[in-house]
């Protein structure tokens, strides 16, 4: 993977009437990663939708090179069908990459309606469509939350293997997160 970039300008985020945070810049280049964090409601998730280009910033811009992939609480996976077919939509349209499903543990669910799944095994399942996307830019918003201490390290090991192979992690976190060469950035130095 080549080219990957975020740049972060200067940024505000506005919620509601409320100012979130304000001056925040920060820049990642292919195999860069960053960790956010800070005070529950600071501005962790509202910050990961707006480098996710699903909102707008307030005052600022971002700027991105490649393709972006965001792994929330809502896995976007219909929960009537069973996890194969469920992820199998995806695939479709990501392309026939692998998707890691059986490192994830998810081998023997696949017959499994996803909405039977643990808070663990979804956590896991969409894991699987996040690295079926390809994607350059991972923005990852409390992706240990749910799993068990083998599925967060295996989580550490995939951001690893992410930015070695050129992508980019931003990662939103309550949790220490071991990746070589995060910085972290708490919203609490930037807060309105
Ligand atoms: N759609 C919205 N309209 C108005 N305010 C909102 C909206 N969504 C979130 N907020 C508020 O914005 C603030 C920041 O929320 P956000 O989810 O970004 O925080 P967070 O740092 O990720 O919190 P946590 O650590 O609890 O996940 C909160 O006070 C929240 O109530």
């Amino acid at each position: 993977m080549q080219g990957a970039s975020l740049t972060v300008s200067d940024i505000a985020c506005r919620r509601g009437d409320r100012l979130l945070f304000r001056g925040l810049s920060f820049a990642l280049a292919s195999g860069g990663a960053v960790q956010l964090v800070g005070a529950n409601g600071i501005g962790k998730s509202s910050l990961i939708r707006i480098l996710a280009g699903l909102m707008p910033a307030y005052a600022g811009s971002v700027e991105r090179s490649g393709a972006v992939a965001l792994l929330d609480e809502r896995p976007a996976l219909d929960p009537h069908l069973p996890l194969g077919r469920a992820l199998a939509f995806w695939q479709k349209l990501d392309g026939p990459e692998d998707n890691q499903a059986a490192r994830l543990g998810l081998a023997d669910l696949i017959d499994v309606p996803v909405r039977y799944l643990s808070t663990g095994q979804k956590k896991r399942a969409a894991l699987a469509r996040l690295i079926g996307q390809r994607a350059l830019l991972w923005l990852l918003d409390e992706p240990l939350n749910g799993l068990d201490s083998k599925g967060m390290a295996l989580v550490e090991e995939l951001a690893a293997e992410h930015c070695h192979g050129g992508g980019i992690c931003v990662v939103a976190s309550h949790q220490p997160f071991g990746l070589a060469g995060m910085t972290q950035i708490d919203l609490k130095d930037f807060a309105a």
